[in-house]
């Protein structure tokens, strides 16, 4: 199997919905899930670079794992449930500081999901429908009021660029980065996974380039002339 060239990380709270947002992205369905145990990933081709796809276990007995997954990822999805706000605190207090081993370089994605539960008709059938409208700043009418609103999503995403030091210029805008979605109707999932891997292909081409510039060409290192001078010429 070939080395993956990127890497993506989902993390957030136990029961917001990670397994069944990549299952839904990669498997296309909605199946049971069952709590995480530790980490497993998918492997995505998108054009002609191989991304992982991780998903971990947001139980507190694994948390100590998550540094791991996030070892050397270029992209993190930080994942919460707009029913719970605790969930969205959870990302700053407990899964935010995972985040260290992660690239310099990494972005960051904050994800409200499960936003079925507080519309009956904007969320449905969404993997096509409706999919610009979904990210925040769009217009979803909600019958049930959402209890974590998307200016508190786009709030954390300010926050977390401070906290990486990260200019906010050179980064991409709140505005892209922040998604509500529904695992269950798909609505979004297919925007939000295919707007990181965009994101990351250039920063997989760009290390590379940079890899190979660092990279001596052995043979066309002239040897020096052998000289006669010294003591046993
Ligand atoms: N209504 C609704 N339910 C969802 C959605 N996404 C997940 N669920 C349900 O929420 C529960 C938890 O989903 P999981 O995907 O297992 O959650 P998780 O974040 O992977 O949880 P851990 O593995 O314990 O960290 C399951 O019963 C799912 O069916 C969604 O978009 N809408
Ligand atoms: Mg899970």
């Amino acid at each position: 199997m070939r080395k993956p060239d990127g890497k993506i990380v989902l993390l957030g709270d136990m029961n917001v919905g990670k397994t069944s947002l990549l299952q839904r992205y990669m498997e296309r369905r909605f199946p049971d899930t069952v709590s995480t145990v530790g980490g497993a990933f998918y492997l995505k081709q998108w054009r002609s670079f191989n991304i992982s796809i991780w998903d971990t276990a947001g139980r507190e007995q694994f948390h100590g794992l998550g540094s791991l997954y996030c070892r050397g990822a270029a992209a993190i999805i930080l994942t919460y449930d707009v029913n719970h706000p605790q969930s969205l605190f959870e990302l700053e207090d407990r899964f935010l500081g995972l985040t260290e081993t992660a690239n310099n370089d990494c972005l960051f994605a904050i994800v409200g999901n499960k936003v079925d539960l507080t519309s009956e008709r904007d969320t449905e059938g969404g993997e096509k429908e409706g999919q610009a409208s979904g990210k925040v700043g769009g217009c979803v009418s909600t019958k049930v009021p959402k209890q974590v609103q998307p200016e508190d999503a786009v709030a954390l995403y300010k926050k977390i660029l401070k906290y990486k030091m990260l200019d906010e210029r050179e980064m991409p805008a709140a505005e892209q980065m922040c998604f509500e979605t529904s695992a269950k109707t798909g609505y979004n999932v297919d925007l939000l996974f295919e707007t990181l891997f965009d994101l990351v292909v250039p920063m997989i081409t760009r290390q590379r380039a940079e890899e190979s510039d660092q990279t001596v060409d052995i043979a066309s290192c002239k040897t020096p002339k052998q000289t006669r001078s010294g003591c046993c010429a």
